[in-house]
């Protein structure tokens, strides 16, 4: 994953975060409204057996209240005093109201007039049955929003609007709610504003499954896009290593070449002057190949430089580093060796090559190898010592070939 790519995650999960904050509270205001709500149905019941100039007055605030946002701080003190207020007129009115028994409960108006208390029961069952309604609706909501909650990702535009849609929605209601002549038009008003508020979610919800929708395949994109890009990386990463092998390794015979011999050489210059390991270094030159050249073929040529260089690295494995230097040239690391033991493998090495059943035109032709062997000291450089040593090669050349001489 890209940083990008993490980075846009980041976003998507703190606006997830600030969205499910916010969901929260509104479910706590919604649940606040709730409450308010049956509360204001309460007071109009009583306001219906009971008119009154400060009750009137109180529900003109409450109106205005409504009017800027119904939230729960502004409209509960308003309740407490329109409250107060229909107990008073109901005392004046010559009303019991005793403490402990429900303000929408008229059982105690008194008796002489039948017709009215039965009117009464009558409006109050109807709205019991619109209360009903309304925290039906109202528990719709808080459970949509906990659903919400659990799956939706942050969409603070639609949220923001749908915060001030049903804002208004429920301003409105509260306002046609006061406002209502009887409990008819007020059931009517409050219905209808439900079942707005319902649209609003059932919108609002659509939108959220549509973005959710879209999210989820942005983030299946990216998902592949990322397993692509990995595994891009790691064909790059394999082919890296193939060039750099090949950056090392000797075209012709297959051994390190001379990059390889001098990072080798790094090492062991390193080990050599910490004290850690000794090593010596042989350069090795096939004899007289130039004639081989002339008389056999530059082909021929190549393949007696191939099979040379193999037979070197089989008879060295485990024991030494062996590269081709240049041209006809092998250079060999023998490691932990001290100056004798490698003149005597190098001496072996010679005797090995001077072995090779080479033919060309069915006859046996004989190729030799010369070398020079020289220790590394801790003050060679890597240059130094193998100068060293091809002067030791030359010495053997001169010596008469096919042999190794030790410097
Ligand atoms: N076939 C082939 N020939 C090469 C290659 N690299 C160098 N040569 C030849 O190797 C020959 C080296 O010859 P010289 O350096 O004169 O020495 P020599 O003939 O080996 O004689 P001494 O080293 O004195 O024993 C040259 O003719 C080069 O062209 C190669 O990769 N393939």
């Amino acid at each position: 994953m890209t940083a990008e790519d993490r980075l846009e995650e980041d976003v998507w999960e703190r606006k997830y975060h600030l969205a499910l904050e916010r969901m929260e509270r509104d479910e706590r205001e919604f649940q606040a409204v709730e409450e308010l709500l049956r509360r204001l149905a309460l007071r109009l019941a009583a306001l219906v057996r009971n008119p009154d100039d400060d009750v009137d007055a109180l529900l003109g605030r409450l109106t205005a209240a409504l009017r800027y946002g119904p939230s729960a701080a502004s409209i509960e003190p308003l309740l407490d005093a329109l409250s107060e207020a229909v107990t008073r007129a109901d005392e004046r009115a010559g009303i019991e109201s005793p403490a402990g028994q429900s303000e929408a409960d008229v059982g105690d108006i008194a008796e002489g007039d039948t017709a009215t208390v039965a009117a009464l029961r009558a409006d109050m069952a109807r709205l019991q049955e619109l209360l009903a309604v309304v925290s039906a609706r109202l528990g719709d909501m808080a459970r949509y929003l906990a659903g919400e909650l659990e799956e939706t990702a942050a969409g603070e535009g639609a949220d923001r609007a749908l915060d001030a849609r049903v804002r208004e929605e429920m301003r409105e209601l509260g306002e046609k709610t006061l406002a209502a002549a009887d409990l008819v038009s007020l059931q009517a008003e409050v219905t209808a504003r439900l079942s707005l508020i319902d649209q609003h979610f059932r919108e609002h919800r659509e939108r959220e499954d549509a973005r959710l929708a879209t999210y989820r395949e942005r983030a299946a994109r990216m998902h592949h896009r990322v397993e692509e890009l990995e595994s891009q990386a790691t064909s790059l990463q394999d082919s890296l290593r193939r060039e750099h092998e090949l950056a090392l390794t000797d075209g012709l015979t297959g051994l390190p070449n001379r990059l390889a011999y001098e990072r080798r050489m790094a090492d062991v210059e390193s080990e050599v002057r910490a004290g850690t390991g000794v090593a010596c270094v042989g350069a090795f030159d096939i004899d007289h190949f130039k004639a081989i050249n002339d008389t056999y073929g530059h082909a021929a040529g190549d393949a007696v430089l191939r099979i040379v260089g193999q037979a070197l690295a089989r008879e060295l494995e485990g024991r030494a580093f062996v590269a081709r230097y240049g041209g006809e040239e092998f250079a060999v690391v023998f490691h932990d060796a001290s100056p004798a033991e490698a003149e005597a493998q190098a001496q072996d090495l010679c005797a090995m090559v001077a072995k090779l059943a080479f033919h060309a035109s069915s006859k046996p032709v004989t190729v030799t190898m010369s070398g020079g062997i020289t220790r590394f000291n801790a003050s060679d450089s890597v240059a130094v010592a193998f100068d060293r040593a091809d002067r030791a090669l030359y010495a053997a050349k001169r010596a008469g070939r096919n042999r190794c001489v030790l410097v």
